[in-house]
């Protein structure tokens, strides 16, 4: 099985090394075709194909469009009588038809984005032991160690894989240890890197990897499908990572590694390790990072703070705030003269205990350490309430991590709109019942004058903002889809940091409140698709830059660029088939192998 049909549609590009239009091969008939997602169009099968593919019999006469399709698939949707069930039956969809599965979310995308995504997701993966139909993705378990590389190698030949999400289930979102459930939160990322990106969908993997689970009540769920047994750590956990890593670099070297939602022991250190030798990226560090980044950038537009001027509070410095705080900080170094450690200064971190002091430095993180303060800074105040902080600081930006719901309080916000004009809020814990304040009540406390993003999507029903119809989402989900798009089309040896500065800066272009400055401070999701283009051209510029690109035939030319970009975009659309003989790869776990596009899930 090999590289994808070449894209007939522009022939003025000559090389289009993931093209993924023209015809699909097909080598299944009957009732086995219309078990393959990948290949199944169901009612939507032409007269021609039911008689080439010996369909007829097994659908009722009616040939229909994907549009018809689409409209009774919405209906079922809408039926279902809430978000969760609605979820389900996205999944049994997409286990029938991958074509119409993207397609609906596409026509309904805003209504749709957060039932297939955060904040739902959230509680499908806390109840996967129970809602578990059908398996979907690699599963890895630490017990298995002498397993890992077949189970990594049955996804297709060398050149089938482009991305791989893999997570260990520690901390998803805001809710912890989901063990084995975690796979869903790698589907899921796949499905916006589809939609948001047009990453050919069967050319990506999703992973979990289990190592067990401190989650009791799993532990004591008899329904429990993972390993029944306490987190392992250390060594053996290392070797299992990187066990992983290997396999996915021996049987799919030009894959891009995504890791999602590991602990906070574990998501920076593995980032740290493997980012000087592959292409990796951490969406909690780095998406996150981004996506804040180009939301304080649109903020300080609007509220003309000036970069040496600005002073921002983090309240929760795991995983995500440190990502977020190294962001900002090499931001400031970037745009005034200042040192890094300099820039440092004007972030203040808070976690469990309070201000991170620098007398407690042995307690905290090695991603902590650069932003821990002189304990004398706060005086005879009080280190460790949000508000006297607050008082002492006078943040321009306070953004939350800390998955402590309800923590900005109102004397909180109203004590940091006394200081600022305008107060830069982002309550960024998921899922929803996490975030750190309701955005009604921050347009409350602060008149109306605070500048908002969220973690997971509100509808905007606050009168003081009646500008916007919704308060802007900031989610790394704006972020990520472009950043591997860019990765993958110019096969780039390493994630480097000027490759995310790249990435930062295209998305913070894009930002409405630039234009309008009562418009959200980033692009809506309905807008994603051409944001990743924009942000996958950055990323590809940057890694020519650094020549990192083991791509080499790509434009120079933005516009040609630009147009390559969205030629290779994969896009929910029914491909002509074409009948070939079975050659016997199908033992894959994609089960179409040998049919010109490499899937999985299949028959
Ligand atoms: N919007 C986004 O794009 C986005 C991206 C990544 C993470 N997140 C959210 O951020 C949250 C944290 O994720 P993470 O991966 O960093 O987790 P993490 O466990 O690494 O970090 C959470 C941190 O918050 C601290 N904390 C807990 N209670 C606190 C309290 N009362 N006061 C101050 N700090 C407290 C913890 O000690 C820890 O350091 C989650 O809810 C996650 O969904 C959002
Ligand atoms: O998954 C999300 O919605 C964003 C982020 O990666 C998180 O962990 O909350
Ligand atoms: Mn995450």
């Amino acid at each position: 099985m090999g590289a994808h049909p070449k894209d007939k549609r522009h022939p003025r590009f000559g090389h289009l090394p993931l093209a993924t239009s023209g015809p699909q091969e097909c080598a299944l008939t009957g009732v086995a075709l219309l078990r393959a997602p990948y290949l199944n169009k169901g009612s939507a099968f032409t007269p021609e194909e039911r008689k080439e593919f010996k369909l007829h019999g097994l659908l009722p006469p009616n040939v229909q469009t994907l549009d018809e399709q689409v409209q009774r698939a919405y209906q079922q949707y809408s039926s279902r009588p809430n978000d969760l069930a609605k979820n389900t039956f996205m999944t049994s969809l997409k286990e029938q038809n991958v074509v119409l599965y993207y397609k609906l979310i596409e026509e309904h995308l805003k209504e749709m984005f957060s039932v297939i995504y955060t904040p739902t997701e959230g509680e499908a993966i806390a109840n996967y032991s129970r809602l578990f139909r059908r398996p979907e993705g690699c599963f890895l378990n630490i017990e298995d160690q002498d397993r890992v590389d077949d189970n990594i190698a049955q996804w297709g030949n060398s050149e089938d894989i482009d991305l791989i999400v893999v997570s260990d289930g520690e901390q998803i979102l805001g809710i912890g240890d989901q063990g084995v459930g975690g796979i869903l939160i790698s589907v899921a990322k796949l499905t916006i890197y589809t939609l948001c990106a047009g990453i050919h969908p069967s050319r990506t993997l999703p992973v979990v990897l289990d190592c067990g689970t401190n989650n009791e009540e799993l532990q004591n769920d008899e329904l429990y499908l993972g390993l029944r047994r306490p987190r392992v750590r250390g060594e053996e956990y290392d070797a299992f990572v990187d066990t992983f890593v290997q396999a996915c670099r021996k049987n799919y070297p030009k894959a891009y590694i995504h890791f999602e939602d590991f602990g906070l022991p574990n998501a920076r250190r593995i980032l740290d390790k493997y980012t000087p030798k592959i292409a990796c990226f951490n969406d909690d560090v780095q998406g996150t990072g981004c996506v804040t980044l180009a939301a304080i950038m649109a903020a300080i537009n609007v509220s003309k703070v000036k970069y040496e001027d600005l002073r921002v509070l983090c309240f929760g410095a795991g995983t995500a705030g440190t990502g977020i705080a190294d962001q900002i900080m090499d931001a400031i170094a970037l745009e005034t003269d200042k040192s890094k450690e300099e820039a440092g200064k004007q972030i203040w971190c808070v976690d469990k205990p309070g201000l991170l002091l620098k007398s407690k430095k042995d307690e905290l993180t090695p991603a902590q350490l650069p932003f821990a303060r002189d304990d004398a800074e706060l005086k005879d105040k009080n280190h460790n309430d949000l508000v006297s902080i607050i008082e002492e600081v006078k943040p321009h930006a306070l953004i939350g991590t800390s998955t402590k719901p309800k923590s900005f309080t109102e004397e909180a916000i109203r004590e940091m709109a006394k200081h600022v004009e305008r107060p830069i809020i982002l309550p960024l814990s998921n899922p929803t019942k996490l975030h750190e304040a309701h955005p009604d009540d921050l347009f409350k406390w602060t008149d109306g004058k605070a500048l908002i993003a969220t973690g997971s999507p509100f509808l905007q029903s606050s009168t003081m903002a009646q500008s916007t119809k919704w308060v802007t989402e900031c989610n790394n989900s704006t972020t990520f889809p472009g950043i591997g798009l860019g990765a993958i089309l110019s096969r780039t040896r390493l994630m480097s940091p000027p490759l995310l500065v790249a990435a930062t800066k295209a998305l913070a272009a894009q930002a409405p409140a630039l234009k309008d400055p009562k418009a959200g401070l980033l692009p809506d999701v309905t807008d994603v698709r051409e944001i990743s283009v924009k942000i996958a051209k950055a990323v590809i510029q940057a890694s020519i830059k650094e020549g990192l690109n083991e791509e080499k035939e790509i434009p120079e030319d933005e516009e040609d660029l630009e147009e390559w970009i969205r030629e290779q975009m994969w896009d929910a659309a029914y491909r002509p088939l074409k009948k070939v003989e079975h050659d016997g790869a199908s033992s894959h776990a994609k089960g179409e192998q040998g049919t010109g596009s490499a899937r999985r899930g299949g028959s």
